[in-house]
């Protein structure tokens, strides 16, 4: 379970709080205004920043003094972050050790992957070979790969259009939370949280409000998130 406990995070005089736990298996999209701290926020779980106060937690480990790499954590940003320079292949392989070295057990493993998020056959190709949809599904099975129990993801495919987004948000729903991993998603499009979200975080005014069912949040919105929502 991922805990912040007690979190304070400081940024210039930008200031956000955060104290709650959020159960194995969510699905939990963080909303809010434009520069509210969501990108901030996955960042100090994900180590590359550290809090002014409090600590990250999971299953009971304090995870805050612990380098981003050691976190059993994986992420996902717009860009994808693969190598152009490199085969999709090689690129997962990085995924699973950090010289990208292959053999046969490797291979086995990112073949399964590839199956499993539609890339069959383009272990080859690098990725300008790929279209936007067949990058962001090389992105995925690099998380998949990584398993680590829990996913970060920062706008991941606000780089496709409406369909395609939707798309891969059901299949990462499918291939993540499927297999109890816990997932936390910043999302600038509400429809992706009411796509896929079991639970959504409201980052407003200084603090990151502790998760809460998404349907009766949605139907029922705060003034602020029904803002942000746009109704
Ligand atoms: N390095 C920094 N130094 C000082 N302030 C920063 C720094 N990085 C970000 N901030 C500020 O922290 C606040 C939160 O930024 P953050 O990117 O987390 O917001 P966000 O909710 O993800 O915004 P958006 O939806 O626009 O991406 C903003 O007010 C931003 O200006």
């Amino acid at each position: 379970m991922l805990r912040l406990d007690g979190l304070e995070i400081r940024q210039g005089e930008f200031s956000l709080s955060a104290d709650w736990a959020l159960e194995d298996g969510a699905v939990c999209a963080v909303m809010g205004p434009s520069g509210g701290g969501k990108s901030t926020l996955l960042a100090t779980i994900a180590g590359f920043l550290a809090p002014s106060a409090g600590r990250v937690v999971w299953d009971g480990r304090d995870l805050t003094p612990i380098a981003p790499a050691g976190r059993p954590i994986s992420i996902l940003f717009q860009d994808n972050n693969l190598f152009p320079h490199l085969t999709v292949e090689r690129n997962l392989a990085l995924g699973l050790d950090p010289r990208g070295r292959l053999d046969a057990a490797r291979r086995h493993a990112i073949g399964a992957v590839l199956e499993r998020v539609g890339l069959t056959g383009m272990a080859a190709r690098k990725p300008a070979a790929l279209s936007g949809g067949q990058q962001s599904r090389a992105a995925l099975a690099r998380v998949l790969l990584m398993d680590r129990a829990l996913v970060l993801l920062d706008e991941p495919f606000a780089a496709l259009g409406p369909g395609l987004r939707a798309e891969m948000l059901d299949l990462a729903r499918e291939v993540l939370a499927g297999e109890g991993r816990t997932v936390l998603m910043v999302s600038h499009a509400p429809e992706d949280a009411t796509r896929i979200a079991s639970h959504i975080v409201l980052v407003d005014a200084g603090r990151a409000a502790p998760p809460q069912a998404a349907g009766p949040l949605l139907a029922d919105p705060p003034p602020a998130l029904r803002a942000y929502l746009g109704r």
